[in-house]
């Protein structure tokens, strides 16, 4: 039985619902994925870090309480944060990368996934800003170290997005997508429908564990706009720098806003798109729309997202699911793990 050593780099969130999931769900796994997961380091700026070669005790490390310096807590513990030591020296084969999202230059994110490529350990994250402003430097670094770089959480949570649309679609003339792309955005347009302030909005958002650690990355759209990158350079072949996308975002509707669109029969939803112009280029935007309400992105509520793929030979292709929350982008790292499991049997 293959067992996968992993190191979860920023325990917020999503590494700490992967934490859980593995102690939950390790043995089922082995049975159906043909792997485990065994947790050989933890590190985070808040909490510390700790590594064991033989293992931490998952469900120990989930139920740590979020507090400065917990790690200290265990017996391999510490309340320092060792970054480096965790993602070089720990042993692990698998780093599952899950600091914040840095909007600007996605560092510190960048360089943990660069150390640990370097080190020829694959890496698996859920981090926008790696993947909009690093993509091609990173994945350069991977196959240059016979490595895996995967992030299908970076757009839509654990809803399958990149990978799906990369294999499915190809061929069928991808010409561009318009999506609703960001889970508080959406969750907070929907709370404002039935009633709620925009600042109590944000606040169920970030207690729910959908908002970025500065919730105006998704208010304003740059979060967003990173996703447009994401998919516009993936999935289209653009290159598209985070600047060449105009963007706008929610923070400007109020109440009465929201309400004069439904006595109107319409809804207001923060859109990103890119299509393909006549001249080969890829033009792209984030900006809250008013949609009629039988528009297909005009019943998507709360924090699930969707994104309509416009294609030649298909017409539109749609996808929906959670666009936020812990467990669903804890997901999406064990299907990057699946998909490094497959890459390596099939080599
Ligand atoms: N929560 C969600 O629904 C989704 C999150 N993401 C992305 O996944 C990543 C993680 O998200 P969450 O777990 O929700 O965030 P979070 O804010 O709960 O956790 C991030 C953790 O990283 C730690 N951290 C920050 N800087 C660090 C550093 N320099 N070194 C070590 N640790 C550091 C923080 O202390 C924090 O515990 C973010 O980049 C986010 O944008 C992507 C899709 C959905
Ligand atoms: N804050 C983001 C998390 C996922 O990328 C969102 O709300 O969509």
């Amino acid at each position: 039985m293959t067992e996968y050593k992993i190191a979860l780099v920023g325990f917020g969130g999503v590494n700490r619902a992967l934490a859980q999931l593995i102690a939950e769900r390790n043995a089922r796994w082995q049975q159906e994925l043909g792997f485990g997961l065994k947790i050989v380091g933890v590190t985070d700026l808040f909490l510390g870090s700790a590594i064991d070669r033989n293992g931490l005790d998952a469900a120990t490390l989930a139920a740590l309480p979020a507090q400065k310096g917990a790690l200290a807590q265990i017996p391999q513990g510490s309340a320092e944060a060792f970054n480096e030591s965790v993602i070089k020296q720990s042993g692990a084969d698998i780093i599952a990368e899950a600091t914040f999202t840095n909007p600007k230059d996605g560092e510190p994110a960048a360089t943990f996934c660069r150390w640990a490529l370097e080190a020829g350990k694959h890496v698996v994250t859920t981090n926008k800003g790696p993947i909009a402003l690093h993509a091609a430097a990173l994945k350069a670094l991977a196959k240059a170290n016979g490595v895996s770089f995967e992030y299908e959480g970076a757009v839509m949570s654990g809803t399958p997005v990149l990978r799906m649309a990369r294999q499915t679609l190809a061929g069928a003339g991808l010409v561009g997508f318009e999506g609703i792309l960001n889970g508080t955005s959406n969750y907070v347009l929907t709370r404002m429908e039935e009633g709620l302030g925009f600042a109590d909005a944000v606040a169920q958002a970030q207690a729910l564990g959908y908002a970025e650690a500065d919730p105006s990355a998704d208010v304003e759209g740059y979060d967003v706009r990173l996703k447009v990158v994401i998919l516009a350079n993936e999935l289209l072949g653009a290159c598209l720098q985070v600047s060449d996308v105009t963007c706008s975002g929610i923070s400007s509707l109020d109440s009465a806003a929201i309400q004069q669109a439904q006595a109107a029969g319409q809804r207001w939803k923060l859109i990103g798109s890119a299509s393909r112009e006549s001249d080969g280029s890829v033009r792209a935007s984030v900006e809250a729309r008013l949609l009629p309400c039988n528009h297909p992105l005009a019943g998507i509520s709360g924090a699930t997202n969707a994104v309509a793929f416009n294609t030649e030979l298909l017409g539109a292709v749609t996808v929906s699911g959670p666009g936020a929350g812990r467990v669903e982008t804890a997901f999406a790292l064990l299907s990057d793990i699946v998909a490094i499991h497959t890459a390596g049997r099939s080599a």
